[in-house]
């Protein structure tokens, strides 16, 4: 299989390593001199990547989503993504849904950092009465987000709630944390009824995430204390896991 990917950031490079299979790169700018001969073939534009390229993969954000995303399918190429939050527009999502129709191609969202979204969507099935989804993350991956505006992050002494709405609107404002709540309303209630909570945390190490729903089928809780990237403490290292996970299954003739 000919794998391309879109960036070259903390879930690209552990993506890459791990499959030993990359193809071609979609990047922004041009590499520094240098940077360039590793072997791999980087481009700007999706029509500049090569014909037989099967899979793309973005790791990239929800900007490059929104920029690249349409294209590849498109073209035909299946595209997987961890940028699920950017689906919370639906101008982008119903533009993803038909290029992907007339390309023939599917758009594949990777599970992240987040787990029970099989659980969700089959318990979708028979009606969920309330979903509720919370991120707690260490202070220091809450930088660059709204957090910082409501909170001094540098000296939080104790846990504190930075934001409580809908998963669109989680979704929509922290583009770069909030992904995960946008899996779990994808495969549950939808956005506007699946409720977040984002609470930044200096007593814990790693980015916890914890889903309760309740519905037709019972009820479940699910908790995760994910270890995050060494690159980025923002990103969870699962979500770099669940591409390769994605790209596995898209190569299994048995599907899990
Ligand atoms: N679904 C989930 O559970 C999770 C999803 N994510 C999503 O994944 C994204 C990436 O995470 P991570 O790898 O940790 O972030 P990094 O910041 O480490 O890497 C982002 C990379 O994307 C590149 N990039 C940004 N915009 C474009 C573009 N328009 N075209 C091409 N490349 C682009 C950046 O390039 P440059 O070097 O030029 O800036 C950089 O290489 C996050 O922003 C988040 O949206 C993250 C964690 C969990
Ligand atoms: O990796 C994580 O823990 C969650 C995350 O950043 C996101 O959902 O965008």
């Amino acid at each position: 299989m000919k794998i391309g990917i879109i960036g070259e950031g903390a879930i690209a490079r552990y993506v890459c390593t791990s499959l030993n299979a990359t193809h071609a790169v979609l990047v922004r700018s041009e590499p520094p001199v240098g940077k360039d001969n590793d072997g791999l073939l980087r481009v700007l534009h999706v029509n500049e990547l090569p014909g037989d390229v099967d899979v793309m993969i973005d790791c990239a954000g929800h900007a490059a989503l929104a920029e690249h995303g349409p294209a590849i399918l498109e073209r035909g190429i299946d595209l997987v993504t961890v940028s699920l939050g950017a689906l919370a527009d639906t101008d982008l999502y119903s533009r993803l849904n038909s290029a992907a129709e007339r390309g023939g191609a599917r758009l594949r969202l990777a599970s992240g950092s987040i787990g029970a979204l099989d659980c969700l969507r089959a318990a979708q099935v028979g009606g969920l009465s309330e979903v509720t989804y919370t991120g707690r993350k260490p202070p220091q991956s809450w930088k660059g987000s709204p957090a910082e505006d409501r909170l001094d992050l540098d000296t939080l002494d104790q846990a504190a709630t930075h934001f409580e709405g809908s998963a669109r609107q989680a979704a929509t404002l922290y583009p770069k944390n909030a992904n995960v709540a946008a899996a779990v309303a994808l495969a549950g209630a939808g956005f506007e009824a699946t409720k977040v909570r984002l609470i930044a945390d200096p007593g814990i190490a790693a980015n916890i995430h914890e889903v309760k729903a309740s519905g037709a089928f019972g009820s479940f809780t699910f908790h995760i204390e994910g270890r995050a990237l060494p690159d980025n403490p923002r990103s969870s290292a699962l979500a770099a896991m669940s591409v390769v996970a994605a790209i596995e299954r898209q190569q299994s003739a048995i599907v899990i």
